[in-house]
């Protein structure tokens, strides 16, 4: 009989479903060389937030196929580990949403009325109604950062409590924002305008100390900042700070760079309202989370496929088999153009082209919006929810199919209309099985895709190349290959180059000022 582990309390009814097809233990509050110790028996392992599951951990869980997260994020989880060792990681995107977002508005109100210090006042015998006037959040503005699931209801409720909403989400079209009664504006003018801001944001490099001592200084004195998301995104020690001398008027958190968290100046300050991570712990989310995630699991473990998937799609074993090489293809090619296309898109064309031209190949488009939407929602997007999330964002995916062959056996070509204009890209397989970028906004290129790449449009002139190789190399950035693509001689031309180092901040700008240079774009894949 398989095995599962149950690292953190689920709700019991999450255990009753895994015993259907395994032996359950349920051992929390082990340390990770515990884990280690014991992991090699386990088929699957079930976590919420508490337990890391360390690259060690997942290495030594030799015989497990699935680890499943109850909850939405997996940023506990060394995702990319299992990956490699070929470990399907589930989790439950939409458990929990209603729970969170319930939790940030608590946290407002709760702000906005002193209501946990009132009610230790009134505990301790005392009657102090002059210490505690509130403010109304009726009439204010409240900035939300991260207009996905949890912000896209704090947002509902927000508005029916008199609230005006300032959204910043760079990844969500001003229709979805219109349809919340949202006003789109960008950072500054959030944090600028705000009387309280709420962040609603999965924790990646871009969202890494959002709320720093730099940003603080824009905010009004009278600003309450609500962070349910992830510890990290505000920037504790310039928080702190920013509390103490009063720069800022209150803050409410839920999560904390450290988890538990320590020694701390914040335990100090009155102005600051602290809960354990308690934003999915309502005794609805957790059934939720348990039975989503636990359902997953024994599924895996009969060999069905799991349908909310973070590193693996929910496909069938046979589709899989035949589409496995192309998957990768369409979902880079998606990154890619979205990064073209500047991250708010509105439409994708795609065209599946040559032997791709056939009805089995569905999920090659769910594989292109998938990358699309990638830089937006990263784990969270997976084969099951990317047309959906597509959909609720706006954007109007167009499929088409063109069983004729050019140069390559199949090719998938994508057009998407964005921020930053419309832009196209084609991708197709070598015979290795190797990606290469064969076209973009319809000049022929033939480059592989790589970590940093630089994009340019521009008249084909003498001299231009030399001149963009010479400012890379000011700024001390190797190309590792280049190439140039065009239709006419000296006519418009597109370059394409693959750096081994990241671009300079500045530098694009400088690029763009290159005599002949129309467009510059840097891309990381
Ligand atoms: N406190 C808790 O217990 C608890 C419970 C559930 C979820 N969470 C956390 O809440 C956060 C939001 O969850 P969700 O389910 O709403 O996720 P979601 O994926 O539905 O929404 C996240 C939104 O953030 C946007 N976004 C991404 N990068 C951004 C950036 N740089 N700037 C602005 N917006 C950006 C995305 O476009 C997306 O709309 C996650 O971090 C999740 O882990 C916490
Ligand atoms: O497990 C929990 O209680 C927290 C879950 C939450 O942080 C999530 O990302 O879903």
């Amino acid at each position: 009989m398989a095995k599962v582990l149950v690292s953190d309390s689920i709700d019991p009814v999450g255990v009753e479903i895994l015993s259907q097809v395994a032996q359950v233990d349920v051992k929390t509050g082990l340390s990770a060389e515990e884990i280690i110790q014991i992991i090699p028996e386990y088929d699957a392992l079930m976590l919420r937030s508490s337990t890391r599951v360390t690259k060690e951990i997942v290495e030594a869980g030799s015989k497990l196929q699935i680890i499943g997260r109850a909850g939405v994020g997996v940023d506990n989880i060394d995702v990319p580990a299992a990956t490699r060792q070929g470990i399907i990681v589930v989790n439950s995107p939409e458990g929990n949403t209603i729970a969170a977002a319930e939790h940030a508005l608590a946290m407002m109100l709760s702000l906005s009325r002193h209501i946990p210090d009132a009610n230790q006042s009134v505990k301790a015998n005392k009657w102090e109604r002059n210490r505690f006037i509130g403010t109304e959040v009726y009439k204010k503005n409240l900035g939300v950062v991260g207009l996905g699931k949890i912000g896209s209801h704090v947002a509902k409720v927000a508005r029916s409590l008199g609230m005006k909403i300032l959204a910043y989400d760079p990844f969500i079209s001003k229709e979805r924002a219109d349809q919340l009664g949202c006003t789109l504006v960008d950072l500054e003018l959030l944090f600028a305008e705000s009387d309280f801001i709420t962040l609603h944001v999965p924790k990646t490099s871009e969202t890494q100390h959002l709320i720093g001592r730099e940003t603080l200084a824009k905010m009004k004195p009278t600003v309450r900042i609500i962070n349910c998301s992830r510890g990290g995104i505000i920037d504790e020690l310039a928080l702190i700070e920013a509390l103490e001398s009063g720069r800022i008027a209150g803050a409410a958190l839920d999560v904390f760079e450290q988890e538990p968290l320590g020694e701390s100046r914040l335990r100090e300050l009155s102005n600051v309202i602290l809960t354990p991570h308690l934003g999915a712990s309502t005794t609805e989310a957790q059934v939720g989370v348990a039975v989503d995630v636990a359902e997953q699991i024994r599924d895996v473990l009969l060999g069905l496929p799991a349908r909310s998937a973070v590193n693996i799609p929910g496909l069938t074993p046979d589709v899989m088999e035949k589409l496995r090489p192309y998957l990768q293809l369409a979902e880079t090619m998606g990154n890619l153009v979205s990064q073209l296309a500047g991250g708010r898109c509105d439409s994708l064309n795609v065209r599946l082209q040559g032997e791709l031209a056939t009805k089995d190949s569905q999920p090659l488009v769910v594989a292109a919006i998938k990358g699309l939407l990638s830089q937006a929602l990263r784990e969270r997007v997976n084969y099951v929810n990317a047309a959906i999330e597509a959909k609720e964002r706006g954007i109007r995916v167009i499929e088409t199919r063109d069983a004729s062959t050019r140069d390559y056996s199949g090719s998938i070509h994508l057009e998407a209309n964005g921020s930053m204009g419309t832009h196209s890209v084609t991708g197709a397989l070598l015979s290795t099985g190797e990606i290469r970028i064969t076209d973009l906004d319809e000049f022929p290129i033939n480059v592989p895709p790589s970590n940093h790449m630089l994009f340019t449009l521009h008249q084909d002139m003498p001299g231009i190349i030399g001149k963009i190789g010479a400012l890379l190399g000011s700024f001390n950035v190797n190309i590792a290959s280049m190439q140039v693509g065009r239709k006419i001689i000296r006519g418009d031309a597109v370059m394409a180059l693959s750096l081994d180092d990241p671009l300079p901040e500045g530098l694009l700008s400088e690029i763009t000022k290159v005599p002949g240079i129309r467009d510059a774009y840097t891309v990381k894949l």
